[in-house]
C-alpha cells in the first residue's frame, strides 16, 4: 500500500548513511542507528545501499526512503532504472533518485524512469533529489511525488552554501504542488525548524545526526583553535 505522506508532515526524517571505507558501513550498524533515530522521534528514515535497506526495513516502524549511490560525481544517486527497481525491490516505501536535468547513465529521461518504476512498483513513491528550482520544476512535471533539495550545491548549478541553501529552498517551495523535503547541510535544530517554517513538508538531516566522524571533526577543530 502506498505510504500516506501525512505521516511525515512537519516531521524529521533522519538519513543514516556510512561511506566506503568507514567503520560504520555495516547493515546491522546502520539499522541500529536508524532504530535509535526513530526512538528520538524521527518520522522517517533515509538509507543507502541495498543491504542496508534490507536490514532496516523489517526493524523500522516508520516509512523508509531508499537509494543507492553509484560513484560520487555526476548522476550518482540511484542513477538508472535498474537501480530504481533494485531499491524498490527491497521493500522501501519511497525511492529517492537523481532528479536533475542531467543525462542519466542509462540514457533514459527522468520521466521515463519514473513511469517504468511505477509500472513495476505502483505503490512506491518517487522522491526527486534536485539541485535547483529548475530541476524541481521539471521533476514535478515528470511526475515526482516528492521534491528534495538534496543536491543543491552539488551539481554546479547552485553555490555550495555553508548551511542550507535557503534561496533554493524558497524557490522550490514556491513552485511546488507536491511535498518538498528540505535536505542538505541542515546542521542545527534551529535550521530544521526554519525549514519547516519556510514550507518544508519534512526535513531530512543526515550528517549532523548520524555521521560521528564529521561531528567529532567539528569539535576537534574547535578545541584545536581554542
Ligand atoms: C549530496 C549527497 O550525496 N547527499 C546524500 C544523499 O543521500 C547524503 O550524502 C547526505 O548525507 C544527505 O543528503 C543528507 O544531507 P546532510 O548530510 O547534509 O544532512
Amino acid at each position: 500500500m502506498t505510504v500516506d505522506l501525512e505521516a511525515l508532515r512537519g516531521g524529521l526524517v533522519v538519513s543514516c548513511q556510512a561511506y566506503p571505507g568507514e567503520p560504520m558501513l555495516d547493515p546491522r550498524t546502520m539499522a541500529q542507528v536508524a532504530q535509535a533515530a526513530v526512538a528520538g522521534g524521527a518520522v522517517g528514515i533515509r538509507g543507502k545501499g541495498l543491504d542496508d535497506l534490507r536490514a532496516m526495513r523489517p526493524v523500522l516502524t516508520v516509512p523508509l526512503i531508499g537509494l543507492v549511490k553509484v560513484g560520487d560525481s555526476g548522476v550518482y544517486i540511484t542513477p538508472t532504472l535498474d537501480d530504481c527497481l533494485a531499491v524498490a525491490d527491497t521493500g522501501v516505501e519511497i525511492v529517492a533518485l537523481d532528479g536533475t536535468r542531467r543525462p542519466r547513465p542509462d540514457g533514459l529521461s527522468f520521466a521515463r524512469t519514473v513511469t517504468e518504476l511505477r509500472n513495476r512498483f505502483p505503490d512506491v513513491l518517487v522522491m526527486a533529489d534536485c539541485g535547483s528550482a529548475a530541476d524541481a520544476d521539471a521533476a514535478q512535471d515528470a511526475g515526482a511525488d516528492i521534491l528534495g533539495t538534496t543536491l543543491a550545491g552539488y551539481t554546479g548549478e547552485r553555490p555550495k552554501t555553508d548551511g542550507p541553501d535557503w534561496e533554493c529552498i524558497d524557490e522550490v517551495v514556491a513552485l511546488a504542488s507536491v511535498p518538498v523535503f528540505v535536505e542538505g547541510r541542515i546542521h542545527t535544530p534551529a535550521q530544521a525548524a526554519r525549514a519547516i517554517r519556510h514550507g518544508a513538508w519534512a526535513v531530512v538531516v543526515g550528517t549532523a545526526i548520524t555521521h560521528p566522524t564529521t561531528l567529532t571533526g567539528w569539535f576537534t577543530e574547535a578545541v584545536a583553535s581554542a
